[in-house]
């Protein structure tokens, strides 16, 4: 158990695998009763929510819904921010941000690697370099690379740890639209391959329903929407039942959609 300041959060680490007590799947994440405030702000309000292992969730909700300080509480980055609660996450957790964060001393193989020990972390590091499509970029510097790239060197870092879960917090957000759209491709293909439990923050509803087997809506502190997204992959935005998911999550993020006019 930590403690949390200001509060309790009790935090449990799960493998993933094997059963829970009750005989069921442990879960990758369970969070039960998580709170979080900043000051008088209650920003989540006693969130329940379980990840199964494997599975690829999207997280939407208006700016300042509270998304980002979820995805740090279940990193257990926010040791600083005030709360309570239960927590259950994997040993083993890589983190996706906007930007890359590879740091700028360190080849990209170097960042790659960076704390990985253990014989063999070089050829693995290597391997996932391939995975991401940067063979052959390990010398360079990561100014060297352009942005997606850059995107493509965190995510071959964090799937060189082998990760039960992946956070993911607007990952692409930065990226011009046609290299945000080869990424999609390259990100589910690694999710596929890999399999971790993936929490992928955005505000994207059609990168969410494009990516996502499960999409949820955090708003007023706790989960509102838990939409199962049953589509074959790849997906296309123009398929009519993409549309209905886009149209039910805009709905819920209170987007007004504009109908087209009839004569
Ligand atoms: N360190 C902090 N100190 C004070 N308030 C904070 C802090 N971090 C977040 N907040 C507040 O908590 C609320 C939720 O912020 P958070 O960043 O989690 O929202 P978000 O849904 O990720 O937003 P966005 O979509 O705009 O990135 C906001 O009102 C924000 O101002």
């Amino acid at each position: 158990m930590a403690t949390h300041s200001g509060g309790l959060t009790e935090i449990r680490s799960g493998t993933g695998s094997g059963s829970e007590d009750g005989g069921g799947e442990r879960p990758a994440v369970r969070t039960t009763g998580l709170v979080r405030k900043f000051g008088d702000r209650i920003v989540l309000k006693e969130l329940d929510l379980t990840l199964a292992p494997g599975e690829f969730t999207a997280l939407l909700g208006r700016s300042g819904s509270g998304k980002s300080t979820l995805l740090r509480a279940v990193a257990r980055l926010d040791h600083t921010v005030e709360g309570s609660g239960e927590l259950i996450v994997p040993e083993r957790v890589s983190l996706s941000f906007q930007d890359s964060r590879l740091l700028p001393w360190l080849r990209v193989l170097d960042n790659v690697v960076l704390g990985l020990r253990g014989p063999g972390s070089q050829e693995r590091g290597l391997t996932a370099l391939a995975e991401v499509g940067l063979e052959g970029r390990e010398r360079s510097w990561p100014h060297e690379l352009s942005g997606g790239e850059q995107q493509r060197a965190a995510l071959a870092r964090a799937l060189v740890r082998d990760p039960e879960l992946l956070l993911a917090d607007e990952p692409f957000g930065a990226l011009d639209a046609l290299t945000r759209i080869k990424m999609h491709g390259l990100l589910r293909e690694l999710y596929e391959r890999h399999r971790p439990a993936v929490l992928l923050v955005t505000h994207d509803v059609d990168e969410a329903v494009e990516l996502a087997d499960r999409v949820l809506v955090l708003d007023d502190g706790r989960i509102s929407v838990d939409l199962a997204v049953d589509l074959p992959t790849p997906r296309s935005p123009r398929e009519p039942r993409f549309q209905e998911y886009r149209d039910t999550l805009l709905a819920a993020l209170g987007v007004a959609q504009h109908q087209p006019t009839t004569s």
